[in-house]
C-alpha cells in the first residue's frame, strides 16, 4: 500500500540507541525495553506499524564478555556484536511475548541495500513482516561487515529502513530530549530546537562530533538520518527515550523532542525519490484494461495486463509502462526479470508459479513500487 492509499495504516521506524537500550553499558534495560515494547503495542491498537531498529549488540557483548571497555580493533567489536545481538532480540522477543505480539530479527549489512536485488529482498521481506503483524528488529549485521562497508551507526541504518518501508515517520529515541543549539554535554545553556526543516544542513554545525561513550555517531549522524529520510518524505522525530510515554505523546501529537519535517509533500518526495534511484532498464507494454485500473484505480499491475516487454531488465529494476499507443503511463520497479516477464505475460497470477517454477511475487509491479507519469493534456502529445 502506498502512503496514499487512505486505508493505510501509519508506518512508524523507531531508532533506540546503545546507551539507552543497555543502561549507559549497565545490562540491558528490561524495565525500559518492556516500556518502550507496552507503548509498541498501544501505538498499533491504533493503526501504527512499526519497524524496530535497536542498537545495543556490541555494548551489551561488551558487557557479557567482561571487558572493562568497548575494543578497538575491529574482530573483537564483531565478537562482542555476536554475543550482545542474542541478548538484545531476546530482550526485545521476551517482551513482546507477553502481548502475544511476535517478533523477526532482521541484520542488514550496507551491501543489502546497496545491491538492486537484495534491496527488494530485505523490502519484500519487512513488507511481510509487516502484513503478518510482526514487529521486525533490526540490527546492522556487525558480524560480517567490515569496516570499508560499515553503516557503523545505525542512524544512517534506521534512515535507510524508512525509506525502505516507506515510513511516515522515523523516530530516532536517544539519551538527550532531542536536538540542542549546542552539546548539551558540553554547554549546559544549551537550548532544545522543537521545529526545524529536515534538509536544512545548518543544523549539522550545531552538533558536536563526540558520541556518548557508547554511542557510535553523535547527534550528527541523526540529523543527517532526518536529511535523508525526508528524501522518501518521511519526518524525522528526535526524543529522549527515557521521557515517560514518550511514543505515545508522539502519535497523539504532542511536541516531544526535536521534529524535523520533510520540505516536500510526501508524495512528491516518494515520486522524486522513486524516479531518482535507478535508470530505465525496459519497457512493458500494457493491455487497455491494464492502464485503466493503474491509472483509475491506483492498483497494482498484473501480468494478465501485460501484452510484451523490451529491455533486459532484472528483478528489482526499472522499467516504464506504455500504453497500447505507446505513452508512458507509469513507471515502477518490476519484481520479475525480462525473459520471466515475457513468459508470463498475459497470463493470470494463478500460472505465474507453473509457468515459471517459482513465484517471487502476484503482482509485476506492486503498487507501491508503480508511480503514475503525469497525464498529458489532450493534443499535448
Ligand atoms: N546539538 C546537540 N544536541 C543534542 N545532543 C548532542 C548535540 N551535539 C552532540 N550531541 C551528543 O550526541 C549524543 C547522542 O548521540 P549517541 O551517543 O550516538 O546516541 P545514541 O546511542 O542514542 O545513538 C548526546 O548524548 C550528546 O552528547
Ligand atoms: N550495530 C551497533 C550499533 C552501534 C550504534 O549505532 O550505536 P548508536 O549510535 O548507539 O545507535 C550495535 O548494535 O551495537
Amino acid at each position: 500500500m502506498s502512503r496514499t492509499d487512505p486505508n493505510r495504516r501509519s508506518r512508524w521506524v523507531i531508532k533506540v540507541g546503545s546507551a539507552l537500550v543497555t543502561d549507559n553499558g549497565r545490562g540491558l534495560d528490561h524495565e525500559r525495553i518492556g516500556d518502550w515494547v507496552r507503548q509498541i503495542v498501544a501505538a498499533r491498537a491504533q493503526g501504527i506499524d512499526v519497524v524496530l531498529v535497536s542498537s545495543g549488540s556490541v555494548a551489551e557483548g561488551v558487557r557479557r564478555l567482561g571487558w572493562s571497555r568497548r575494543p578497538k580493533a575491529l574482530h573483537q567489536l564483531q565478537a562482542a556484536a555476536s554475543v550482545g545481538q542474542m541478548g538484545v532480540v531476546q530482550a526485545y522477543e521476551t517482551r513482546f511475548q507477553r502481548f502475544d505480539v511476535r517478533t523477526g530479527q532482521i541484520l542488514l549489512t550496507h551491501e543489502d541495500l546497496a545491491d538492486r536485488q537484495r534491496y527488494l529482498n530485505a523490502r519484500v521481506t519487512l513488507r511481510a513482516l509487516l502484513e503478518l503483524g510482526v514487529v521486525p528488529v533490526v540490527n546492522e549485521n556487525d558480524t560480517i561487515a567490515t569496516d570499508e562497508i560499515r553503516f557503523g551507526d545505525n542512524d544512517t541504518l534506521a534512515a535507510l529502513v524508512t525509506n525502505l518501508v516507506e515510513a511516515d515517520q522515523l523516530v530516532i529515541l536517544t539519551d538527550q530530549a532531542g536536538l540542542f543549539n549546542a552539546d548539551p554535554r558540553q554547554d549546559a545553556s544549551a537550548r532544545l530546537i522543537r521545529h526545524a526543516a529536515a534538509e536544512d544542513e545548518a543544523l549539522e554545525r550545531l552538533c558536536s562530533d563526540a558520541p556518548g561513550v557508547l554511542g557510535s555517531g553523535g547527534m550528527r549522524t541523526k540529523v543527517v538520518a532526518a536529511r535523508r529520510a525526508a528524501r522518501s518524505g518521511a519526518m524525522t522525530r528526535i526524543a529522549s527515550g527515557r521521557e515517560p510515554d514518550v511514543l505515545q505523546r508522539i502519535a497523539a501529537g504532542e511536541a516531544v523532542g526535536t521534529c524535523l519535517e520533510p520540505s516536500r509533500e510526501p508524495l512528491v518526495a516518494r515520486k522524486q525519490w522513486i524516479a531518482g534511484q535507478l535508470q530505465l532498464r525496459g519497457r512493458l507494454w500494457l493491455d487497455e484494461g491494464a492502464v485503466e485500473v493503474i491509472r483509475g484505480y491506483g492498483r497494482s499491475l498484473l501480468p494478465v495486463g501485460v501484452t510484451r516487454a523490451e529491455g533486459r531488465f532484472r528483478r528489482g529494476e526499472m522499467v516504464t509502462c506504455l500504453d497500447p499507443t505507446n505513452r508512458e503511463i507509469a513507471r515502477g520497479l518490476v519484481n520479475y526479470d525480462a525473459a520471466a516477464v515475457n513468459h508470463i505475460a498475459g497470463q493470470p497470477t494463478g500460472r505465474i508459479e507453473s509457468l515459471l517454477g517459482y513465484l517471487a511475487e502476484p503482482e509485476l509491479i506492486h503498487r507501491d513500487n508503480l508511480v503514475l507519469t503525469d497525464p498529458v493534456p489532450p493534443g499535448d502529445d
